[in-house]
C-alpha cells in the first residue's frame, strides 16, 4: 500500500472539507453515472479480468522466452509508456537474466528505426504490437518495417513470431493479424489506452520480460479495497487527489513527479500521461513534469529551489530498494571518502532525499508531498496503478472534466495527416 505524507504539503485548506464532494464523485464513479463512464473498466477489471485470455497470455509469454532474444514492443501512448514503465522499475536498465526488450512504434525519428533495425538484424526477435485503434501512424510505420524484416528472415514462420494485442472487432491492425494468422489479444473497450497496462497492453510483455503477473494483479487488486473507500481518512489515492486540488486553488500549476531510482524514470513518463491526457482539458489542470533526484538536483535542482514559484513536488519515495550495496573501506582515503566506509548507499540516498526536502520545504518554500510504496516489485506496481488511477479520476471529475478522453491530442494528427498527404 502506497503510504501519503501532506506534512509537508503547506496546505490551506483542510483536507476533510471535500468529503462530501469526493463521496459524491466516488458514488458517480462506483455506480458508473459519472463523465466519461463508458471508460471505467479499469476500476472492476481486477474482478472481472478474462481468465482464458489471461492463461493464453502466460503460454504465450513462455513461448517469447524460449524462442527470442529480444521483444519489440511496437506501440505508443498508453500502448508503450506501461509496458515499459513496469518492465523497467521492475527488472532495472540493465537486466542480464531476461530477455531483452526494445521499443519501437514510438517515434518518427528514421535514425532511431535504422538504428534499431541494424541492432536488431542478426538476433532472434518476436514483435509485440500494440495499438488500441489500430490505426496509430507511428506504430503503422514502424510495424510496416518490422513485418517485412521478419517475413524476409523468417519467411512463413514470421507469423508466429508476431503477435498484436490491439481491439477485439475494429481497426487495421486486428483485420491484419487475422489475415497474417498472428495470435491476438484484446484490449476492452471500456479501458482507454493510458490505463491500459492493466490488461495484456502490459501483461504479456511484463510476463515476457519474467516479471510476475500474478504479483501484479494482485497489487492492483489489492489496491481497488486500499484505494476504494470514499471516506478520505481511510483512502491516501483520494487524500492525494484532494491535495493536489487544494495546492492548485494556492496557485501551483506544476506538479513535479520526483522519485530517486533512475529504474522508476518510465514510471514518470507514464504517470505524465496517465495525469496530462485526463486532467489537462476545459483549460484546466495541473501540468506533469518530471525529475529523477539526485540526478537532476545537478541540473534542475536550482529552479526547484529558487525559482519563480510555479511548482509543488510530488516525491515517489521507496522504503526497500530491489538491492542495497555497501561503499567499501579505502585504507588510503585519497578521495576523503571513508566517513561513508561501510555505510549503505541507499541509507546515502535516503539521506539526499531527506535533505533536498528539507532545503526545497523550509528555505525554498516548495510544497512536497510525499507518497512511500514498500518497494520496486511487481506487486509494487500493480498497486501504485490503482493508486493513480483512483487519483487522477478523481481530481479530474472534481474540476468537471470528463477524465478518460483526450480530444485535444487529436488537432496536431490532423494538420500532420493533411501534410503527410493522407487521405
Ligand atoms: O493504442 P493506440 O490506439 O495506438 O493509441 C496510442 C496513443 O495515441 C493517442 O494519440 C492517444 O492520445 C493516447 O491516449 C494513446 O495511448
Amino acid at each position: 500500500m502506497i503510504k501519503l505524507d501532506l506534512n509537508h504539503a503547506f496546505l490551506k485548506e483542510n483536507v476533510k472539507d471535500y468529503q462530501e464532494e469526493v463521496c459524491r464523485i466516488d458514488e458517480s464513479l462506483v455506480q458508473g453515472t459519472c463523465k466519461g463512464n463508458d471508460f471505467i473498466g479499469w476500476l472492476t477489471w481486477p474482478q472481472d479480468y478474462d481468465r482464458e485470455e489471461y492463461a493464453r497470455i502466460k503460454a504465450c509469454a513462455k513461448r517469447i522466452q524460449d524462442m527470442a532474444d529480444v521483444l519489440i514492443v511496437c506501440g505508443i501512448g498508453g500502448s508503450y509508456l506501461g509496458p515499459r514503465a513496469g518492465i523497467e522499475m521492475v527488472n532495472g536498465l540493465y537486466p542480464t537474466k531476461q530477455i531483452e526488450v526494445i521499443y519501437m512504434g514510438n517515434t518518427f525519428s528514421s535514425t532511431y528505426i535504422a538504428q534499431v533495425m541494424d541492432y536488431i538484424k542478426d538476433k532472434s526477435v518476436v514483435v509485440n504490437v500494440i495499438s488500441k485503434s489500430g490505426t496509430t501512424t507511428e506504430t503503422a510505420i514502424a510495424f510496416r518495417i518490422l513485418k517485412q524484416f521478419m517475413e524476409k528472415k523468417y519467411g512463413a514462420e514470421a507469423s508466429s513470431r508476431i503477435i498484436a494485442t490491439t481491439d477485439k472487432a475494429r481497426g487495421t491492425l486486428k483485420t491484419l493479424a487475422d489475415k497474417e494468422g498472428y495470435e491476438t489479444f484484446v484490449i476492452p473497450d471500456n479501458i482507454g489506452g493510458r490505463f491500459s497496462v492493466i490488461t495484456p497492453v502490459g501483461l504479456l510483455p511484463m510476463a515476457a520480460a519474467g516479471l510476475d503477473i500474478d504479483a501484479f494483479m494482485k497489487g492492483l487488486s489489492d489496491g481497488s479495497g486500499e484505494y476504494g473507500d470514499a471516506d478520505l481518512d481511510k483512502n491516501p489515492a483520494y487524500r492525494y487527489a484532494v491535495a493536489r486540488r487544494i495546492l492548485q486553488h494556492q496557485g501551483y500549476d506544476v506538479e513535479l513527479f520526483v522519485e530517486y531510482e533512475p529504474q522508476m524514470q518510465m514510471v514518470a513518463e507514464w504517470w505524465k500521461q496517465l495525469f496530462g491526457e485526463s486532467e489537462g482539458k476545459d483549460e484546466l489542470g495541473i501540468l506533469p513534469d518530471s525529475a529523477c533526484f539526485s540526478t537532476d538536483l545537478h541540473s534542475l535542482g536550482q529552479f526547484v529551489q529558487d525559482g519563480k514559484k510555479v511548482l509543488f513536488e510530488t516525491n515517489l519515495y521507496v522504503d526497500q530498494p530491489a538491492i542495497d550495496v555497501l561503499f567499501p573501506n579505502d585504507d588510503k582515503n585519497e578521495d576523503g571518502m571513508n566517513y561513508l566506509a561501510g555505510k549503505s548507499i541507499d541509507w546515502a540516498n535516503k539521506m539526499a532525499a531527506k535533505g533536498t526536502l528539507m532545503a526545497h520545504e523550509e528555505t525554498g518554500g516548495v510544497p512536497n508531498i510525499i507518497l512511500t510504496m514498500p518497494g520496486m516489485s511487481a506487486y509494487d506496481f500493480g498497486n501504485m496503478c490503482m493508486f493513480f488511477f483512483k487519483a487522477i479520476a478523481l481530481t479530474t471529475l472534481m474540476n468537471g472534466s470528463n477524465p478518460f478522453n483526450q480530444p485535444g491530442v487529436e488537432v496536431y494528427k490532423k494538420n500532420m495527416f493533411k501534410l503527410l498527404g493522407k487521405e
